[in-house]
């Protein structure tokens, strides 16, 4: 696994979260529905950079979703960090689990109308989807041209985000971090909380009570079966981490 100019060591993953989007701020169910950062956000996101750059841990090759928040977000990071010419993949396979009929829908509300039970179930069980969204409705995505040709799921559970995203992260993540690249990931609560799952082992019962902050990188050392040197890796300003896990986790309420 070695010849490329960067040696024979495995590379190091870092992921991002995007910075808080408009309906994180209004306390939405966001999913595939493409929504900006707000300006919360975006200053979550170049402080993500001031972290990757005062870490000296510089990507030398971005992988990122198709949609803005997770785009937006690594181009504001590595802006800041002085990387922002370095080559970049985007896939839909990094996308946000589709929230199904949810995506558009107060979390609040939610939580309210259907119950505790129904509500977490929905949000963080691993494999019970919430139902499907109407094709054709407001938040839907089925005549968005960006999936043209992907037949594209019109709900998703975490157990589905692992399935659609282990394909990407083989064929393109991983032969990254074999030529010994620091990569870094930009996408989503979700689609981060799947590759966590797999990458730490983490059973389908302790993946629900995991949740991921916005704008704050987290840092992965590789062995070479890429399985992780630090599990859980390590967030790069870890106070900060815990306290914005805990409001994530407290969404709703
Ligand atoms: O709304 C969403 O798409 C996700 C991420 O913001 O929410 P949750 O944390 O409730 O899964």
């Amino acid at each position: 696994m070695s010849g490329s100019m960067y040696g024979s060591s495995v590379g190091t993953l870092v992921l991002l979260r995007h910075g808080e989007s408009v309906w994180n701020a209004e306390n939405l169910f966001t999913g595939w529905v493409d929504v900006p950062l707000s300006e919360k956000g975006e200053k979550e996101a170049r402080r993500g950079g001031e972290l990757l750059r005062e870490a000296g841990l510089l990507p030398d090759v971005v992988h990122t979703s198709v949609l803005r928040r997770a785009i937006a977000t690594a181009n504001l990071a590595l802006d800041v960090a002085d990387r922002h010419w370095i080559p970049v993949r985007r896939d839909w396979r990094l996308n946000e689990r589709h929230y199904g009929a949810l995506q558009g829908k107060n979390k609040k509300q939610t939580l309210a109308e259907f119950g505790e039970d129904q509500f977490m179930q929905w949000r963080r069980s691993y494999d019970t989807p919430p139902p499907e969204i109407e094709l054709g409705s407001e938040f839907s995505q089925d005549a968005d041209p960006r999936y043209a040709g992907i037949d594209s799921p019109r709900t998703e559970c975490l157990k589905d985000v692992v399935a659609r995203m282990l394909p990407y992260w083989e064929s393109s993540v991983v032969p990254d971090l074999r030529s010994g690249r620091t990569v870094l990931l930009a996408a989503h609560g979700n689609s981060l909380r799947a590759l966590v799952k797999y990458l730490d082992k983490v059973s389908e019962e302790a993946i629900a009570g995991l949740n991921i902050p916005t704008g704050i990188p987290l840092r992965y050392d590789l062995s070479e079966q890429l399985e992780p040197l630090n599990p859980g890796g390590t967030y790069l300003d870890p106070e900060e981490a815990e306290k914005a896990a805990a409001a994530v986790a407290n969404q709703g309420r």
